[in-house]
């Protein structure tokens, strides 16, 4: 069998030291060279024949790099770009991401980043790394792989697919946008599942369920004897998705201190594990998800604007699923299969014409989480081959089709009798599923706690004997919003 031919790429720089010095590199890799000075020099060569890859200096005497860019992709060309800006220009680097580069590396080009970027454009993982024992385990989702899809034929879901579709193939940074339970981290594994780095690691993160002064060690990973209880060497989250995706859900939970440490990762592509003198390059692909106003809590001093720049190069809106109501009935047949699947029901209850109708009046707060919840609990109620208006248990007095999504949504979310707050009182009939009552549990003493303090969330967290974080991050799990107290 023959060898598969080696890569072909080309390099266009107008220094000619710099040229060399990336030829050499490149062919030391076992890759095959051509090289040109200038705009126009480049598009001579791309229209005489094809490239694995194009690597590009951003000024050019004939232009900008930009201008081979919007060749390549008005051309339909299927070669990756990678974009060398000035130092400093982030301006440039992003620009050059949402024109449609793979990459981009900064003057002066480190040249072990510069081997690790173009490997990973042509879809070449670095070295196998060997296991490692005690790296933190990716968070598991039962969700089969067929069920990963994003389902939905509103136009507001088929643009969310055609981007996720465009951008899976680059490495920029993504910021998925959504309310709570729309789909955000859906989007992220599909954007994952799109690219060259499907066969690697997704790693997802929820940064507001980790305790403050944990956060810089299970990102970073750290050293045996770094603090107290460090008894072995453990990689964090970074190491942990190398060469794949990581998913930073909540990012704007994370404290102001982090974010500087993660913009400076970002930057330098590098990370140092707390207790060790030598930082160690990372080729990670960042996702990150929020259903905060990002740009206002940049405004409000919240979140570091330099970060947000970084992470906000491609964004990606998730509707909520009260803005394409028309998706419910697809979206309920495939939450319906997975759940029956799972309870071992056959064959797949339905919902009939008047379920699906009732279901259309209801406003969502929690998005599609919420109607998965719902679905659920519908069919243990059903117990049948269908699922009736009835079965839903959703109260007639919470349709009112005019109203206004309330700012207290999930005050309207259907709760189950409110359990008796003075001691310890338990149902006369044991719920049938313990995990749902507990939530619902929860959720009712949470918002009572909420509407005694005026929905003032750290007094109410403090009345609970939680912190803000712990609340917030419970609240966000039940799908309460509050405003923003
Ligand atoms: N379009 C869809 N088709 C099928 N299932 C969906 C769709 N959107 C969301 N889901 C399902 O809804 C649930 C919630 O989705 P997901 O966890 O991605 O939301 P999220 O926005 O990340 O939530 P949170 O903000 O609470 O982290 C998951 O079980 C997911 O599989």
């Amino acid at each position: 069998m023959n060898p598969a031919p080696p890569a072909r790429l080309l390099v266009v720089d107008d220094e000619p030291d710099l040229r060399t010095l990336y030829e050499l590199t490149l062919l030391r890799e076992g890759y095959e060279i051509d090289s040109a000075g200038s705009v126009a020099d480049a598009l001579e060569q791309l229209q005489a024949r094809s490239y694995s890859a194009v690597i590009t200096d951003m000024k050019l005497p004939d232009g900008s790099g930009l201008d081979v860019l919007r060749w390549l992709e008005q051309a339909g060309r299927p070669e990756k770009a990678i974009v060398i800006t000035a130092f400093g220009s982030a301006e440039n680097a992003v620009e050059a991401l949402k024109a449609g580069a793979f990459d981009y590396l900064t003057k002066p080009v480190d040249l072990r980043q510069f081997r690790l970027v173009v490997g990973s454009a042509l879809g070449r993982q670095p070295a196998a790394r060997a296991p490692d024992p005690v790296a933190p385990p990716p968070r598991e989702s039962s969700v089969s792989a067929t069920a990963l899809r994003l389902v939905g034929e509103s136009h507001a879901i088929r643009a969310v697919r055609a981007l996720v579709d465009k951008v899976g193939r680059s490495m920029a940074p993504v910021l998925v946008q959504g309310e709570s339970g729309t789909g955000k981290e859906l989007v992220a594994r599909a954007i994952h599942d799109h690219g060259a780095r499907a066969g690697q690691r997704f790693v997802a993160v929820n940064c507001g369920a980790i305790p403050e002064n944990l956060l810089e060690a299970e990102f970073f990973g750290y050293r045996k004897g770094a603090f107290t209880g460090a008894n072995e060497d453990r990689e964090g989250f970074f190491q942990a998705a190398d060469g794949g995706t990581l998913f930073l859900d909540e990012i704007g939970d994370l404290p102001l201190a982090m974010q500087s440490k993660l913009l400076r990762v970002i930057q330098e592509r590098s990370v140092r594990p707390v207790g060790a003198t030598a930082e160690s390059p990372v080729n990670v692909r960042i996702v990150s998800a929020t259903h905060k106003d990002l740009a206002a809590e940049v405004a409000a001093g919240r979140f570091r604007q330099d970060l947000f720049y970084r992470l906000n190069v491609i964004q990606i809106r998730v509707p909520p699923l009260r803005e394409r109501l028309e998706d419910l009935g697809l979206i309920s047949a495939r939450l319906l299969a997975r759940i029956a699947q799972d309870a071992g029901v056959s064959p797949t209850p339905r919902l009939t014409p008047a379920a699906l109708q009732t279901l259309s009046r209801y406003a969502f707060p929690g998005n599609v989480r919420e109607l998965e919840n719902l679905l659920h609990r519908a069919l243990a109620l059903a117990g049948g081959e269908w699922i009736d208006a009835d079965d839903l248990g959703l109260p007639d007095d919470l349709f009112d089709e005019g109203r206004s999504e309330s700012q207290f949504g999930a005050l309207e979310t259907p709760v189950a009798a409110a359990p008796v707050a003075e001691g310890l009182s338990l149902p006369e009939q044991l719920p049938s599923d313990l995990a749902r009552y507990l939530d619902e549990v929860e959720r009712a003493i949470l918002l009572r706690a909420l509407e005694q303090h005026r929905f003032n969330r750290t007094a109410a967290a403090a009345s609970l004997g939680l912190s803000l974080r712990q609340i917030r991050y419970r609240m966000a799990r039940l799908a309460i919003s509050a405003g923003d107290s």
